[in-house]
Parts: C-alpha cells; sequence; structure tokens
C-alpha cells in the first residue's frame, strides 16, 4: 500500500511503516495530484480534505491526527465509504497545559491569585473538562457553557452546573473557548463570541482562545482592543490562518500559532489513535504500542527541598517544563525574520520539543509537602519525600 503522510506526524514510519511505502509532504503540499496514487492518506489539520482533493484518487483510509475535524468533509468521505478516523483528545493535556502557563503568567504580572477569580469555560469537552478538573484541584470557581452537554444531561439530577454564554460572559473575570468550529445546527459556533458579545465583556476580562480561530469574530476583539483596551487576550487559533490579521496580533498579549496542543505527547499520541483505528479498518492487529518508543523528556524531575509560595513554587514547574513566553517570543522573532503567513507555518514546521506537564515529577522535601495540591493541581506529578529521607 502506498500511505501519503503530512510531514508533521511524528513516528509515522514506527507506526505506518509495516503497512507499505510512505511518502511524506509538507500539510500544504498535499494536492490531488499528490494523493491520486495513495491508498492511506493521513493529515494534520491545515489540509482541506473533500471531493476536491480525493475524487478520482485511490485513496481508500484517512487519518487526521489532531483532535479537531472541521478541516475534514466528513459527509463526503462517508458518501465515498472511505474509512476515517481523528485522534480525540489526543492533545487535550497540552491545551489545558498551554492555559494554565498563560493564566499563570497574566496572574504573575497582575499580581493576583486565580484562586480569586471565577474561570467561564465555553466548550466542556476533553479540553473544557479537563482544564474544569485541573482548575477545581486549585479551588479556583468555574461556570460552564455546552448547550448539546447540558440538553444531553438535563434528564441527570447530578449534572445542571450549565449556564448560558451570556451568563457567563456576564459573570466570569477569564473565559476560556474549547469549542470546535461549527457552521450548521442549533449550537453552530462560528462567531459563537460575536461583536456583540465581544463588546459585553467586562472591563478587565481575561479572554483565551484555544479551540478555532473562527469561534471568535476576530476583526470585533480587535476593535474592541483598539477602542477600549481594557480586555487581556491569550489567543492561540486565528481567522485565516496562516495570513492573520496583524493588528490583532500586535494587540493580544499572548499571541501564538496555533501550538496549544503541540507538544510532542499530543502528536505522538495522536499518531497512535489513528494507527489503531486504521488496523481496525483492516482487520489487522495493532502492535506498535507508544509506550515501546516514546522518547523520554529530558527533564524528568524537580526537588523543592523546602516551602515557597505556592504561585512561586507552581512558576518555577511551569517555566521548567513548558512557558508559553517560549513560543510567544519565538512566533515573533520567526515573524520578523520571515513575514507573518511564512513565519506562522515555520513556527509550527520547527516547532521545539515540548512536553507535556505529566512527564514532569516534582519531589516536595520536608515542608515543601504543603504544595502538593497546587502542583498536583497543575498537572505535575509529585512525589513525597519519606519521613526518614525528609
Ligand atoms: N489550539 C490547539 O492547538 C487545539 C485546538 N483544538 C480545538 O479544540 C476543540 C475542542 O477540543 P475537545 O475538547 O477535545 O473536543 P470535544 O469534542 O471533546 O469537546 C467539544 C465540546 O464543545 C461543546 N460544544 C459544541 N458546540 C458548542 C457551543 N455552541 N457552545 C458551547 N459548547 C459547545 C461540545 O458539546 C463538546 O462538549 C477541537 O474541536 C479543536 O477544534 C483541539 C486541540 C488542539
Ligand atoms: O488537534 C487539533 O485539533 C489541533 O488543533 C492541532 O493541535 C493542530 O495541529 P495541526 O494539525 O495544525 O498541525
Amino acid at each position: 500500500m502506498r500511505i501519503l503522510v503530512d510531514r508533521n506526524i511524528p513516528l509515522a514510519d514506527e507506526f505506518f511503516g509495516e503497512l507499505g511505502e510512505i511518502t511524506r509532504l509538507p500539510g500544504r503540499e498535499i494536492t490531488a495530484e499528490a494523493v491520486r496514487d495513495q491508498d492511506i492518506l493521513m493529515v494534520r489539520s491545515i489540509t482541506r480534505v473533500d471531493a476536491a482533493l480525493l475524487e478520482g484518487s485511490r485513496v481508500r483510509f484517512v487519518g487526521t491526527c489532531t483532535i479537531g475535524t472541521d478541516h475534514v468533509d466528513l459527509d463526503y468521505l462517508r458518501e465515498r465509504r472511505i474509512g476515517f478516523a481523528s485522534a480525540p483528545g489526543c492533545n487535550a493535556e497540552s491545551v489545558v497545559d498551554y492555559v494554565l502557563s498563560s493564566l499563570l503568567m497574566l496572574a504573575d504580572e497582575e499580581d493576583f491569585l486565580l484562586a480569586n477569580r471565577s474561570v467561564g469555560i465555553v466548550g466542556v469537552g476533553n479540553v473544557g473538562e479537563r482544564l474544569r478538573r485541573r482548575l477545581a484541584e486549585l479551588d479556583v470557581d468555574c461556570l460552564l457553557c455546552d448547550p448539546p452537554r447540558a440538553e444531553a444531561e438535563a434528564a441527570d439530577d447530578t449534572q445542571g452546573d450549565f449556564v448560558d454564554l451570556d451568563t457567563l460572559i456576564e459573570r466570569a473575570d477569564i473565559i476560556c473557548l474549547h469549542t470546535p468550529l461549527t457552521r450548521e445546527g442549533p449550537h453552530a459556533t462560528h462567531h459563537l463570541m460575536s461583536a456583540q458579545r465581544i463588546a459585553a465583556l467586562k472591563p478587565g476580562t481575561w479572554l483565551v482562545n484555544a479551540g478555532r480561530g473562527a469561534c471568535l469574530d476576530n476583526a470585533a476583539l480587535r476593535q474592541r482592543l483598539e477602542s477600549r483596551g481594557d480586555l487581556r487576550s491569550v489567543i492561540d487559533v486565528w481567522e485565516n490562518e496562516p495570513a492573520i490579521d496583524e493588528a490583532l496580533y500586535g494587540l493580544v498579549d499572548i499571541a501564538t500559532p496555533h501550538i496549544a496542543g503541540y507538544s510532542l505527547d499530543g502528536k505522538m499520541r495522536g499518531t497512535e489513535l489513528v494507527y489503531q483505528a486504521l488496523m481496525r479498518h483492516y482487520g489487522l492487529p495493532a502492535r506498535r504500542k507508544l509506550g515501546q518508543i516514546k522518547p523520554d523528556p529530558w527533564l524528568r524531575k524537580i526537588v523543592l527541598t523546602g516551602w515557597a509560595p505556592p504561585l512561586e513554587a507552581l512558576a518555577l514547574c511551569v517555566r521548567a517544563c513548558y512557558d508559553v513566553r517560549r513560543d510567544m517570543v519565538g512566533f515573533e522573532r520567526y515573524r520578523r525574520r520571515f513575514g507573518m503567513a511564512n513565519a506562522f507555518d515555520r513556527y509550527r514546521d520547527e516547532y521545539p520539543v515540548r512536553r507535556e506537564f505529566s512527564t514532569l515529577r516534582v519531589d516536595l522535601k520536608k515542608n515543601a509537602g504543603d504544595l502538593r495540591d497546587a502542583i498536583e493541581g497543575y498537572g505535575f506529578k509529585v512525589k513525597l519525600a519519606s519521613k526518614s529521607s525528609s
């Protein structure tokens, strides 16, 4: 079999090599001509997969090693009986790491504790739910907005914690968007954060978008920031990637090129999930296991030998593992050298290795044990020193 793989998919040889001949291409160079003689196509979110790409080709299976599927015409694949798999949840932990690293940076600048603020999570699926759980460990109040879930769970008495988006906007100090991009149906998310809703944000609100760019009206956010400058914003996903609105880029506090989910762990998990689905599709045993191939992180553990203010201890662990400033500064450096549209793709292509918080163990000695909840709450592994060793 012939397998065409986006070159930004790690471990493709290890997982797909046994099935046939692999060709690698940059995602934006995966054209109808390139796929014509291929049997299997493995993409990421920048390749539009539809009739224009696949009609007349031999492709019988498409995998996207991503959570989002808005770049794939699923109806077309169904009609043509082409097998399909995505990688639900693969990089959800990484997106949460990104959000927490960003919130910590802003909290650091404004000198306050997250525990004193309420966070509104819009879209409480794999990402939003993990964010909620980690924030709950830190005693942060969360408001949840997820109408599809609210409807589905309405009959369950133990649920019912959902609010509508306008109530969330009114009450939350920090708003995190984690919705998929959908353009149809009762809960379509295109411009869910509309001009009207952006105008309604309370002065001082922090707005985070790590879902999809077009869930938020980018022009309206630019106007609000230009005219009032009274929000703080973290934008990882943009309308019209990679040719994003540079004026908006210049106004947001943390601007990154769609890398929230870009840990090596998240990407490798994406490859493994799609590999498992591919093997099921062909009725073959999935013998390869990520655990056998995954490289060790280069930083395994940090030892805290005494008590420190929780915010400082957390900031230390976060910075050691993944500091969002690395990507802000790196992206800006690329923008100056290559221009925005080139910088956007190139930074992602050449993305420096990043590992999830969960790969870092924090050893707490002596009275540093008091920091356990905060550090575990942020997603790190914690080991408490035994009495004899402390
Ligand atoms: N920035 C990045 O690097 C990444 C971005 N993403 C994006 O994040 C999105 C969410 O990821 P997951 O949580 O894994 O997806 P998921 O499918 O597990 O959860 C999405 C949630 O959004 C809810 N939802 C749908 N319409 C809504 C609406 N109108 N208002 C509020 N909630 C709504 C759904 O009911 C669901 O619970 C993905 O679809 C993808 O587009 C995912 C990974 C990385
Ligand atoms: O998984 C998703 O959904 C994402 O947004 C990906 O992390 C984005 O990565 P690319 O597919 O654009 O490389």
